[in-house]
């Protein structure tokens, strides 16, 4: 008999039947008065044979679970009726805050989703941002348009940080009759989006919003993964792999590559996972130090007897507050409000220079410093990210069809989900360096845990 069938073996797990929430979707029909649904016009599509195909739409009891938060949320995907007849719906498509990989593709599935599935022909990109609703004109987008934007990286409608005028934006959408708004932007986009909604609501407006997660760096909540941010780690390990193969030909040689990763350091914890050529990672949700037993400068020294040469990974935002600022730098902010942060490669690569030649004076040693910043996410998406935001796409269109509104779309534990807007903007995604996964990296890379002991 198998032994893991046997009674005695069987243990008490009542604790994975603990009641289950249900994250509620705001829904037009909700605020406004005098909506019809309608037949889903997917019934008539020539590619979608709904008659046929089983369990085609997706019904209210299709939940999503986080098995984190114990939430269930609604399952992504077509629902038999919509609440907008295609002729009828007018789209702005927006794209804000860095750049990413994977935008254009975004923007093409929504373009050509919307044509191809719904049969909407009124679909316009919003130029340059949140102020492109009220400072430019909305350029015309069809499938022709768009059609190689997938290929291509950055976001052909351009993107813009600052420029949040709460007031100006909504009303420019009410001049311009959009009523569905799809804005693709990361946390600050996203704080801004609730606003737009609440807005929205507020003034009752037959206009349905949703948010299009985005951030190379991963800092976003609730969702398993952004897009863009697979293919940012493959060019970074790229830069990594340059940083060993100068480290390693040189006498006491350091490679030294930052990456981005404003508050979180998902970038270098993964290119560090997947490279395995990095002997210290330093991300901003740990302190580290310098100086003295446990620190930066002991590690290497000894990993330079031992090797002849060491990789070191750093976030941009690790370390912000061990290097020394000016009081006007302490309150530089970018357009968006976000701190400007200090380059810690270009400060450490100094201080590391500094080092050796009090310690090792007339020795040899050569710091080589990698900043591929902008190049990991100036790319077009990779082969998965590229389907990720296929999905993401059209995830978002099915659920505003079907009247939702102040929603993210996005996939919790590999499924596609819809996610209310407010929960989405307020989650911050920090690298846990409590978990196993940082656990891992360290004993990848055997760097101190610059946990003091005094
Ligand atoms: N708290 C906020 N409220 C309203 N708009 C915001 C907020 N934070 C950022 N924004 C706006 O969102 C856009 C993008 O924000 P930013 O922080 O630059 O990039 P990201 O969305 O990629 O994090 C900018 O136009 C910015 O003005
Ligand atoms: O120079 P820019 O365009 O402000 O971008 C730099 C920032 O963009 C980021 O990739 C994050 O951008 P988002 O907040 O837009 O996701 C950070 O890693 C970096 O600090
Ligand atoms: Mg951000």
């Amino acid at each position: 008999m198998d032994s893991s069938s046997s009674s005695s073996e069987l243990q008490n797990v009542t604790h994975l039947f603990e009641p289950i929430k249900l994250k509620k979707l705001p829904h037009l029909t909700h605020y406004t008065t005098n909506l019809q649904p309608l037949p889903n016009p997917l019934d008539h599509n020539p590619y979608f044979n709904t008659l046929h195909l089983q369990n085609f739409y997706i019904t209210p009891n299709d939940v999503v679970l986080s098995h984190a938060t114990r939430f269930a949320y609604r399952t992504a995907g077509p629902r038999n009726n919509v609440y907008f007849n295609p002729s009828d719906v007018r789209v702005a498509i927006v794209t804000c805050g860095g750049l990413c990989p994977g935008l254009n593709t975004v923007i093409r599935e929504l373009v050509v989703g919307l044509w191809n599935l719904y049969g909407v022909r009124h679909i316009f990109g919003v130029t340059g941002g949140y102020r492109g609703f009220y400072s430019t004109q909305p350029v015309m987008l069809d499938p022709s348009v768009v059609h190689n934007w997938h290929n291509k990286g950055g976001t052909l409608l351009q993107t813009s940080r600052g420029g949040f005028d709460l007031c100006k934006i909504v009303d420019a959408i009410q001049n311009r009759a959009f009523n569905q708004v799809y804005i693709i932007g990361g946390d600050g986009t996203m704080r801004g989006a609730v606003k737009i909604f609440n807005e929205i609501r507020e003034r009752k407006l037959n206009i349905a919003v949703v948010g299009i997660p985005k951030t190379v760096d991963n800092d976003i909540g609730i969702i398993d993964r952004s897009f863009g941010f697979q293919t940012a780690v493959e060019m970074a390990q790229r830069a990594i792999s340059a940083a060993h193969v100068e480290a390693e030909s040189a006498v006491n040689g350091i490679g030294l590559v930052k990456l981005m990763g404003r508050s979180t350091g998902h970038i270098a914890l993964h290119a560090t996972l997947s490279s395995r050529d990095v002997d210290c990672c330093l991300i901003p949700e740990l302190d580290f130090y310098l100086e003295g037993k446990g620190g930066l400068f002991e590690f290497l020294d000894q990993r330079l007897k031992e090797n002849g040469h060491a990789v070191l990974v750093v976030a941009e935002g690790a370390g912000q507050d061990i290097i020394p600022r000016t009081d006007s730098q302490k309150e530089e902010r970018d357009e968006s409000g976000n701190l400007v942060f200090l380059d810690i490669g270009v400060w450490l690569k100094s201080e590391l220079n500094k080092w050796w030649d009090r310690e090792h004076p007339g020795e040899l040693f050569t710091v080589k410093y990698i900043d591929p910043t902008y190049m990991i996410r100036a790319v077009h998406a990779n082969a998965t990210d590229n389907l990720y935001c296929t999905l993401l796409a059209h995830s978002a269109i099915h659920a505003v069809m079907a009247g939702y509104t102040g929603f993210v779309a996005g996939p919790i534990n590999g499924n596609y989900a819809y996610i209310p807007l407010e929960d989405v903007a307020c989650a911050k995604n920090p690298v846990n360096t409590r978990d196993h996964n940082w656990s891992w990296v360290r004993s990848v890379t055997n760097q101190p845990d610059f946990l003091k002991s005094y």
